[in-house]
């Protein structure tokens, strides 16, 4: 199989990676050469967009705003386009002529292959061609097959989840400074304290409520933590943080 990928920046450069025992060729084609000075090896070989269309299947991931110049230069592609581009429709990519297109919303957890990944078809693609797809994807991580319309909602909770995630992460550091905890303590701890507690949900699939009122002793330590949590609106703040990032992503879809 000979993998084309469009865009080897943040993403593109992580599936050309995880994608290096999956094909004979990858064809990268990147307008920053810099980009592409690792990966100077087969299978990797440097291509225009010309000689991508030599590709079964190309991964598009560039910029929205760059996706039309690509595409029109790509018209016609009779291979399978896996898209990343978010807000990027599958009807729109119908548009140039290119038929059999898997619509994915990864995260940048793929790059330790914890990512998570929505994904849609168009229908032209066979169950083999999904398949194969699919197979691609689990290097990467988790994969899910969504309805279309829901790849707003999903860009805002997953596709940039990993920001807010960050944000909290962040927050947390800083309290453990705070209270005289060395950073490189607090790193230690509060990165496997996110890990272990969404590895509790996951293999418990009890709810996060549920776990809450454990951990919260009476008039104990936990309770007056979360009492002030309530007071300075973190829930909704998180609420509205993924809502306007949803809004923004439908804006995105509608241009
Ligand atoms: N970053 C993330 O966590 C996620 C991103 N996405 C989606 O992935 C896509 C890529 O994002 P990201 O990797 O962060 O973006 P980057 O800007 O890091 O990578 C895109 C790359 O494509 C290059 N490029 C632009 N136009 C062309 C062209 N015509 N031919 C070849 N290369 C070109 C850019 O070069 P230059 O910079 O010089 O223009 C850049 O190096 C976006 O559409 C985004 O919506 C989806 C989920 C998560
Ligand atoms: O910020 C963005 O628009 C992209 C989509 C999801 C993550 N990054």
């Amino acid at each position: 199989m000979t993998i084309g990928i469009v865009g080897v920046g943040n993403m593109g450069s992580i599936f050309a990676e995880k994608f290096s025992k999956e094909a004979e060729r990858i064809l990268l084609v990147e307008k920053d050469s810099e980009k592409l000075s690792r990966f100077d090896a087969p299978p990797y070989e440097v291509a225009d967009l010309e000689k991508a269309r030599e590709a079964d299947l190309i991964v598009l991931a560039v910029k929205p705003q760059d996706a039309p110049v690509v595409l029109g230069t790509l018209k016609g592609f009779d291979g399978i386009l896996l898209s990343i581009v978010a807000g990027l429709k599958i009807e729109e990519i119908r548009k140039y002529g290119i038929h059999k297109v898997a619509r994915i919303m990864p995260n940048v957890a793929v790059r330790v292959g914890e990512g998570v990944l929505a994904t849609a078809f168009s229908a032209d693609m066979s169950s083999e061609e999904r398949e194969l797809v699919k197979s691609l994807l689990e290097k990467l991580g988790f994969v899910v097959e969504i309805e279309e319309k829901l790849f707003s909602a999903v860009t805002a909770l997953t596709g940039s989840g990993p920001a807010f995630i960050f944000v909290v992460v962040e927050a947390f550091l800083d309290a453990a400074l705070k209270m005289g905890i060395p950073l490189d303590t607090a790193k230690e701890l509060v990165y496997r304290l996110f890990r272990g507690s969404a590895e509790l949900l996951i293999e418990t699939d009890e709810h996060p409520a549920l776990w809450k009122h454990r951990v919260s002793s009476p008039a104990g330590t936990t309770i007056e933590g979360l009492i002030t949590m309530e007071r300075f609106a973190v829930r909704s703040g998180v609420i509205e943080s993924l809502v306007s990032s949803y809004k923004r992503a439908l804006e995105l879809e509608e241009k």
